[in-house]
């Protein structure tokens, strides 16, 4: 079909191809979250390209607007001026769902901790408690489905990492929920799969690619994976030093910063 021939060559190994074959009858209806830029917006193509009905959200009309244009030959509604408030409107859409990936999060910013509560409280309700709140009202469509949630998550919500307090914390808070809620749908019998998704630092260039790590998060929650590392290595290497050497971790991590240009609070 095109769309193997379009994704195939960004695909490595048989489960990247078996996956696209097996696409178009396992994987139709999904809701991409934050799909405006970014990440969330190169998911949305590779979706376009796989024959998905895909719905996607942001906040700005006009920036949707442009991804719906590149996704014109292929069904994608647009959700703008979603206010992603702990009430989820009711299901986004109807007719099933069989994947709802979280991706969205909100602005914070890159310095030591200012001590605002308000904006932790802020953050942990668009990066936090929306994703609980889209779970809780996309459920029962994907209990019908034995769908899967993917959540978009960091090396920064696996790790401390200076000068993102807030956003790690958010972060934190997604693996907590998530994993706990992944032991009770095990327990009892539901068929909906968790994917938690730890990203390191993703960039436009040749290293870290959006495109190529869009791909490994939706192969990642299409083959049912507990969690995706991306890229592999370099995230998945300082978790395993995290559990044996955490002090060690954090020194290394620190040696990392620049921080003479910092303001101390
Ligand atoms: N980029 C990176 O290096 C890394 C990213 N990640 C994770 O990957 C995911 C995607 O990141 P990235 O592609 O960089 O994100 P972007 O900043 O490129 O995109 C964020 C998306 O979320 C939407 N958004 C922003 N603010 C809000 C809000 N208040 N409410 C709802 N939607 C909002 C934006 O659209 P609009 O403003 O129109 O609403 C946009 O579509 C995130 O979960 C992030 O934590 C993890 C590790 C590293
Ligand atoms: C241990 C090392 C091998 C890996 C180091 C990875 C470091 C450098 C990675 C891990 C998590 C990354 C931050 C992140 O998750 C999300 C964002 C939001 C985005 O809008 C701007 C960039 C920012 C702050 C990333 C900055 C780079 C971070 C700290």
């Amino acid at each position: 079909s095109s769309s193997l021939e379009v994704a195939a060559p960004s695909l490595a190994g048989f489960t990247g191809v078996a996956l696209l074959l097996f696409w178009e009858q396992l994987w139709k209806r999904v809701i991409v979250t934050g799909a405006s830029t970014g990440i969330g917006e190169q998911m949305a193509y590779h979706l376009a390209r796989m024959g998905s009905h895909i719905l996607v959200t942001a906040r700005t009309e006009a920036k949707l607007q442009k991804v719906n244009g590149k996704l014109s030959t292929h069904t994608c509604t647009c959700i703008p001026a979603i206010s992603y408030s702990t009430l989820m409107p009711a299901p986004l859409i109807s007719g099933g769902l069989d994947m709802l990936i979280l991706n969205h999060i909100g602005k914070s910013y890159f310095s030591y901790f200012d001590g605002d509560v308000g904006h932790v409280q802020k953050l942990l309700q668009i990066n936090f408690l929306s994703y609980v709140a889209m779970t809780v009202s996309a459920l029962p469509m994907l209990k019908e489905s034995e769908g899967s949630i993917v959540v978009v998550s960091s090396m920064a919500g696996k790790v401390g990492f200076p000068l993102t307090v807030p956003y790690s914390a958010t972060k934190f808070a997604l693996d907590g929920f998530f994993s706990s809620l992944r032991q009770e749908f095990s327990m009892q019998s539901v068929n909906v799969s968790i994917t938690l998704c730890v990203l390191g630092f993703i960039n436009t260039g040749k290293i870290s690619p959006k495109e190529e790590c869009a791909l490994e998060i939706i192969k990642g929650g299409a083959l049912r994976q507990r969690e995706v590392y991306y890229r592999y290595a370099s995230t998945k290497i300082p978790l395993l030093i995290r559990d044996w050497a955490a002090d060690f971790l954090d020194y290394l991590i620190r040696k990392c910063y620049n921080t003479e240009n910092l303001k101390k609070n």
